[in-house]
């Protein structure tokens, strides 16, 4: 975040109303523009799906668990009530409103109140220092080991690291010795996050797997592994259904041990608002996307200023090819199969019930996907047109209904990082745009905005994610929340 961003941050963070949650759906328009910085005069001439553009830009970069819900500094969809027209009902949160208090600072993990320590791999990287800031806060993770290159092992965190978050690095791990990235410098922890880089993220992270250590790993190398779930925990967190599956290619079976790994940062900020939609109205037939992607995402130092400096680069290596795949192991479903296989022993022939990632095979997925580079520093910003199965297609304002009010299995269940709002709907011609949305909800959530009809496929639409939050750290940390809740990280 540039150093511009960290002031608008700090002024604006004193400006937030006070803490709400949105249970309520029925509210006085004055009283609603009062809460948003909104001018009455604005808010009074009510139409059928108005938006209210609200002054305040309150955008929080900080990690905290102490604020469900923060009110969108931008838009909030309003529509007449019926009984009155001085009443609204806002679309964003009728719909989706939690079935229980978000638990953020209440809620402890199910096996004991004890923190759950945890490693942090690459926790010198782009990635690893978000890590570490959203770690710092967190209700039932406790950072315990640092490991990074040997470049870096054997130096105090605050030496090795070349701190480019806008918060300081939290003082728990300042002093902490960074460590080689060996499973035996991660002893006492139950998971590992990874930020490591590609090129030797596998290696590592199979020794940290075959030592019986969770991993949770945003490194592309294991995504088109058959045994290994790609999570984009907005959208299909129950694919850690295969764990057992993966733990079980092992001779002894691990008990504990396994990966499970993110998606690229462009599919994930673009699949969450294609899952709203497939989950309102069936499969999609074809996508187009074209992605506007920020320099953090190429990592740290990552491309030279001279390179991306007034400029956009039509070509990110390897990125169209992931997205056109990991989109469909995503948003395909998991199918069960009674097959023969030989006994781990090799003596004899069992039945045994292997699954499959579908590929979203009933209903063929057709993806055409163009990225780009541009000198934004964080928040991927993608144009999407998509083509229903269904005839008619849904209406543009069905399909901006539908994304309002998606709410992800990991929201209901209290994953702790998990976003109050999955998909915030702008109605402003010009949003959702990095610099303005990349930091609300600490980037847990994504932006939507432009929600119209096509007119070569059906409906097309803009989303802004978080390429390092939702579309690394906070991915893999919802995605362990929701692993610890569905017991599959042994405690
Ligand atoms: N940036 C983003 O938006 C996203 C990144 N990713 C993926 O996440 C991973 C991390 O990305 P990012 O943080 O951007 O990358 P960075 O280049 O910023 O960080 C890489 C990390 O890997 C460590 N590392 C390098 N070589 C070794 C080694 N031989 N042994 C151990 N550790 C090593 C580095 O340590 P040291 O400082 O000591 O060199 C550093 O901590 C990558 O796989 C990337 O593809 C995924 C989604 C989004
Ligand atoms: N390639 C992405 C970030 C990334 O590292 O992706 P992946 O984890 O799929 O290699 C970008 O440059 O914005």
């Amino acid at each position: 975040m540039s150093m511009s961003d960290a002031a608008r941050t700090t002024t604006t963070r004193t400006r937030t109303p006070p803490k709400r949650t949105f249970s309520d759906v029925e509210l006085d328009l004055d009283q609603l523009a009062e809460s948003f910085d909104v001018p009455p005069s604005t808010s009074s001439s009510a139409s059928s799906a108005m938006a209210i553009a609200s002054s305040s830009a309150s955008a929080s970069s900080s990690s905290t668990f102490a604020s469900p819900c923060p009110p969108h500094p931008a838009t909030i969809l309003i529509t007449d009530s019926p009984a009155s027209r001085s009443k609204a009902t806002l679309l964003l949160t009728s719909k989706q409103k939690p079935k229980h208090p978000h638990p953020r600072t209440s809620m402890q993990h199910p096996s004991s109140s004890a923190p759950i320590k945890v490693g942090v791999l690459g926790a010198t990287g782009t990635v690893g220092q978000r890590f570490l800031t959203l770690l710092a806060a967190h209700p039932w993770f406790a950072v315990d080991a640092l490991g990074a290159s040997p470049r870096s092992a054997g130096k105090k965190y605050k030496d090795a690291v070349s701190w480019k978050q806008s918060t300081p690095i939290p003082q728990g791990v300042r002093d902490v010795v960074v460590r080689e990235c060996r499973p035996e410098n991660f002893a006492q922890c139950k998971i590992v996050f990874s930020g490591l880089d590609a090129d030797v993220a596998g290696e590592i992270e199979e020794a940290f797997r075959a030592a019986n250590l969770a991993v949770f790993s945003n490194a592309k190398n294991f995504r088109r592994d058959p045994h290994v779930p790609l999570i984009v925990p907005l959208v299909n967190p129950h694919h850690l259904s295969i764990i057992p599956q993966q733990q079980a290619l092992f001779s002894p079976a691990l008990t504990s041990g396994f990966i499970v790994t993110n998606a690229n940062c462009s599919t994930t900020g673009y699949v969450i608002p294609l899952a709203a939609m497939e989950k309102a109205f069936g499969p999609l037939e074809c996508v187009m996307v074209t992605t506007l992607q920020a320099i953090s995402g190429a990592g740290y130092p990552g491309v030279p200023s001279l390179d991306i400096l007034d400029n956009v680069i039509p070509y990110i290596s390897g990125e169209e090819e992931k997205i056109e795949w990991e989109t469909l192991k995503i948003l395909g479903g998991i199918s069960t199969k009674e097959s023969e296989v030989t006994s781990a022993d090799g003596q004899q022939v069992v039945k045994k019930e292997v699954k499959t990632f579908d590929m979203h095979a009933a209903h063929p997925l057709r993806v055409s996907a163009s990225c780009n580079r541009v000198p934004v520093i964080d928040g991927h910003t993608e144009c999407v047109s998509v083509r229903f199965a269904r005839r008619p297609p849904p209406s543009p304002q069905q399909v901006r209904e539908a994304l309002a009010a998606y709410t992800p299995e990991a929201q209901a269940l209290g994953c702790p990082s998990a976003p109050c709002r999955a998909i915030v709907v702008h109605e402003e011609p010009d949003r959702p745009q990095p610099r303005l949305d990349r930091y609300y909800q600490d980037g847990a959530g994504v932006s939507v905005g432009r929600v119209r009809q096509c007119q070569v496929l059906d409906v097309k639409f803009v989303v802004l994610a978080n390429n390092v939050s939702i579309g690394a750290a906070t991915s893999s940390i919802i995605n362990a929340e929701y692993a610890v809740l569905k017991n599959v990280v042994q405690l």
